[in-house]
Formats: structure tokens, C-alpha cells, sequence
């Protein structure tokens, strides 16, 4: 029997974008949200941190599953915005929302995301991440207040969404786009294939 046919993937996610983005791949899912502990050691690297969230995410998925749920593989995932050496996560507020893209604006920065899978039957995992540079626009304060109020970006890394609004102000990207959304579907679909899921 072709193992494709029966795996699905259990994602371990609250994020809407990446349920959007797994129901593109047409490869029955499940959500399962996973509440992991999201703070890091002072000093990581930016691929060091997402690599380890998205695989505390995917665990903590993991160790909750009962015997029904042993056909899938498990996918976590983490994205966060670095801009000169600093880590922006979602901002708390407006205020900090502001300030995030006053930090951003005129300039490049990078978005790195991590995908952790697991094999829901034997436990078996691996790890991987991308990281694509955005460059913004210029902004003047009327602007940068103006679109931290629209709301869009305060569930976002980095206090913008690239896929909504924020594309007005993105006037490039090197890398993969989907992985600034934060789901690398080229890295997935490669990772998934060696769990056996075959997108097509
Ligand atoms: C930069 C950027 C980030 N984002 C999102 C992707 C992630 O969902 C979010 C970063 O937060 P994450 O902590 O990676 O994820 P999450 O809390 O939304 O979901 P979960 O942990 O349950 O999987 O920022 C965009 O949607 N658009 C963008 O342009």
C-alpha cells in the first residue's frame, strides 16, 4: 500500500496563515494547537532559535497524541524577524508595532523560519529553517502610525504582514516568500517527502 495515501499531517500551529498555507498542499491535516514555553537563552542565533521553537512546538504535539493519531507527521514552526543582529517577535502592542517598523523602514532585514517534523509512529524528527531578506520603503511617521493602527501586523513577527497591507511598503525580497508568511513550502514539501508524504 502506498504509505502517501493514509499519512496525514498534524500540524501544531494557532496561526491561520500556516493553515492556509499546509490546505495548499492538499494533504489531509489536522490542527492541533501546541502551547510550548517560547522564550530562549539570551545569545542565540537566529537559526538556533527557530530551529529549537519549531521543534518544541512539534514535541509538545508529539507527547500529547494518543495511539488514533499514530499515522502523521507532526510540523512546527517558528518565524522571527532579525534586523542588525536583534530579534523582533510580535510586538505587544500598537505602541511597540510602531516602533518595530520605525526600526524596519528604508532598509533590509531577515526572516528566518523554522520547520520541525515528526514521525507521529516511530518518533523520528528533523529540523531545518530558511531565511529570506525583505527590504522596506522609506515610511514617514504619519505612515508607520498609521498602518500599526490598521492591526494587521500585531499577531506578526516583526509588526507587518508581507501577504496583506505590508506589501505596499515591501519593494523586494531574496529568498522564499512563503517562508516571511511563515511556512516555507518548498522546505516542508522536501521534508515531508523523506516521512514519505509525496505532495504530488
Ligand atoms: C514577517 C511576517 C510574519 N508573519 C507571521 C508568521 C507567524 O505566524 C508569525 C510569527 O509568530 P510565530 O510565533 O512564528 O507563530 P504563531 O504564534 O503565529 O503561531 P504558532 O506558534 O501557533 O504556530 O508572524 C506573517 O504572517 N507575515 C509576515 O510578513
Amino acid at each position: 500500500m502506498d504509505a502517501s495515501i493514509t499519512r496525514r499531517i498534524i500540524l501544531a500551529s494557532t496561526s491561520p496563515r500556516r493553515r492556509e498555507l499546509v490546505a495548499s498542499l492538499h494533504i489531509p491535516f489536522d490542527i492541533v494547537p501546541s502551547h510550548a514555553e517560547e522564550s530562549t537563552p539570551e545569545g542565540w542565533s537566529p537559526d538556533r532559535i527557530v530551529t529549537e521553537l519549531a521543534k518544541r512546538k512539534a514535541e509538545a504535539v508529539y507527547r500529547q497524541l494518543d495511539d488514533r493519531d499514530r499515522q502523521g507527521v507532526i510540523v512546527g514552526s517558528d518565524t522571527i524577524v532579525v534586523r542588525d543582529g536583534t530579534v523582533l517577535g510580535k510586538p505587544a502592542d500598537q505602541r511597540e508595532a510602531a516602533s518595530m517598523l520605525r526600526s524596519l523602514q528604508g532598509r533590509s532585514h531577515e526572516v528566518y523560519t523554522g520547520v520541525a517534523c515528526i514521525d507521529s509512529r516511530t518518533g523520528a524528527s528533523k529540523v531545518d529553517y530558511r531565511r529570506t531578506v525583505v527590504t522596506m520603503r522609506a515610511l514617514h511617521e504619519e505612515e508607520i502610525e498609521a498602518y500599526a493602527a490598521r492591526g494587521e501586523g500585531l499577531d506578526k513577527a516583526g509588526a507587518y504582514a508581507i501577504q496583506g497591507l505590508g506589501a505596499t511598503i515591501v519593494t523586494g525580497i531574496e529568498g522564499c516568500y512563503f517562508n516571511v508568511v511563515g511556512l516555507p513550502l518548498s522546505l516542508l514539501a522536501e521534508m515531508l517527502a523523506s516521512f514519505g508524504i509525496q505532495v504530488f
